[in-house]
């Protein structure tokens, strides 16, 4: 008799295909709302939600041998190198028991993008793209109150930098294989979940506040 993974694996035609998990990523500036969406993305249509910063905090907080060399570059705003980054993903994602997947923050630069898809072999579904102007990100991020050790204004400035110069052209590589869904983040969190909604709901279902979903290059106000 068949395992369950036997199973997992046969694709339609019953050929013993691996088949490869759906992956979104969620990206957006440091404070567009990635995480607030994704908790409700999870509890409507079943993803799982893996947040690369929530991962890297946890290592942190784990003794692990790489936990100092991550809370600097935290600190600092910058990006862990990818390796470390994906083995925790890949870990989060094997231990989950799910097949889908909603990957928050990550890829935040063309290193991050590469080495994923050449280690797992996977294409994203597609990009979840929040948008919203960096002073309502800033005011957000100063009135965010958890504790988190990169929430001040001297590196939130750094932490915006490092999303424009090395996470916006990874958008950007996206959009030009039309795998973008720009949503208008700066709304409150109700409305924006209402566009988020018509992207994960099945395409006949018509779901109010389709219309704010938009094509990159219409009104990035995160520039
Ligand atoms: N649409 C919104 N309007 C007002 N406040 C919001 C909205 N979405 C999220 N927030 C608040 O803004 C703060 C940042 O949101 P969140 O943590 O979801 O952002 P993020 O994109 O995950 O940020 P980071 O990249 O720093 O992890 C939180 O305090 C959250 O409650
Ligand atoms: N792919 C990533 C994602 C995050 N980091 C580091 O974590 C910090 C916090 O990330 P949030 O998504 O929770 O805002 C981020 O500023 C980076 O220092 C990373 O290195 N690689
Ligand atoms: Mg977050």
């Amino acid at each position: 008799m068949g395992t369950v993974v036997d199973a997992a694996k046969q694709d339609v035609n019953g050929s013993l295909a691996e088949k490869k998990p759906t992956v979104v990523f969620v990206l957006g500036g440091p404070g567009s709302g990635k995480g607030t969406q994704c908790a409700n993305i999870v509890e409507h249509f079943g993803y799982t939600h893996l947040s690369a910063g929530d991962l890297l905090r946890a290592e942190i907080n784990s003794g692990s041998e790489n936990g100092t060399m991550i809370q600097n570059m935290i600190k600092e705003g910058k990006i862990v190198p990818s390796e470390v980054t994906i083995r925790l993903l890949q870990k989060a994602m094997q231990e989950s028991g799910n097949d889908k997947f909603l990957i928050d923050g990550f890829p935040r630069n063309e290193e991050n993008r590469a080495a994923f898809e050449e280690v797992t072999k996977i294409e994203p579904a597609f990009v979840l793209f929040f948008d919203c102007a960096k002073e309502e990100m800033e005011r957000r991020l100063l009135s965010r109150n958890q504790g988190r050790e990169d929430d001040n204004i001297e590196t939130i400035r750094k932490r915006f930098k490092v999303f424009l110069e090395s996470s916006l052209p990874v958008v950007e590589y996206y959009d030009s294989k039309g795998k973008v869904r720009k949503i208008d983040a700066a709304r409150p969190i109700g409305e924006v979940f209402e566009s988020v909604k018509a992207i994960f709901a099945p395409k006949n279902e018509k779901v109010k506040g389709y219309g704010h979903v938009l094509r990159l290059n219409e009104c990035c106000s995160c520039t």
